[in-house]
């Protein structure tokens, strides 16, 4: 089976990480192996060490980068909640799998601020207005959208099961599903 990289960027609390494992649940269930690269498990222990500046949250892309890419290129659909909020980044990633002929797609979840921090699934919104931390990703520190991604996900307009049904059409029209 073709392996691909599908990266959901994404502001804290857009839906990336729901939406990855929601997919991955469908194309399980139709056959297709598949690894869901979580950006808090990998800071456990591939990134471990690195915090949220702009030098680490690089390094960290380019680290999941690399093994999405080793996993990609082995037949398995890896999936990436990771919120990678610069361009540039990105863009090695993209080049990296170009390089190797190993198909990467990626998607924007893109809820808007307002909608993000209401849902503070980890209570960071509420903590940085606490003045408890600071240099979070669209409130107090930067996320450059994609201007052009594969996919834009209005997350805030359509339930889970809508926006994983879009994520899966996609596939299905690149020949990955
Ligand atoms: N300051 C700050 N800014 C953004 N996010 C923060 C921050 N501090 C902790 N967290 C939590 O760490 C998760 C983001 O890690 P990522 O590896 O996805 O981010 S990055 O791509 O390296 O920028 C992110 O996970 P998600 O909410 O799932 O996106 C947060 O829970
Ligand atoms: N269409 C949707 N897609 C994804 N998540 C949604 C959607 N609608 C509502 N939600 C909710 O938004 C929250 C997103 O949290 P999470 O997936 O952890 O975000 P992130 O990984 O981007 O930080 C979840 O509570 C989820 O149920």
């Amino acid at each position: 089976m073709t392996g691909a990289t599908i990266w959901l960027t994404g502001l804290p609390s857009a839906g990336k990480t729901t939406l990855a494992h929601e997919l991955a649940g469908r194309l399980r269930g139709e056959g297709h192996r598949v690894e869901v690269l979580d950006g808090d498990e990998i800071r456990e222990f591939l990134s471990a060490g690195l915090g949220f500046s702009r030098a680490d949250r690089h390094t960290n892309v380019q680290r999941i980068g690399f093994v999405a890419e080793l996993l990609a290129s082995n037949g398995i659909k890896a999936l990436v909640p990771v919120i990678a909020p610069y361009t540039d980044s990105r863009e090695a990633v993209r080049k990296r799998h170009q390089s190797e002929g190993t198909p990467y797609l990626e998607v924007h979840v893109a809820t808007p601020v307002e909608v993000c921090s209401e849902r503070d699934v980890k209570g960071l919104y509420a903590k940085q207005a606490a003045g408890e931390i600071s240099g979070l990703t669209g409130v107090d520190d930067p996320y450059e959208a994609p201007e052009s991604p594969d996919l834009r996900i209005e997350s805030h307009t359509q339930t889970v099961q809508e926006s994983a049904a879009a994520l899966h059409t996609l596939l299905t029209e690149r020949g990955l599903a």
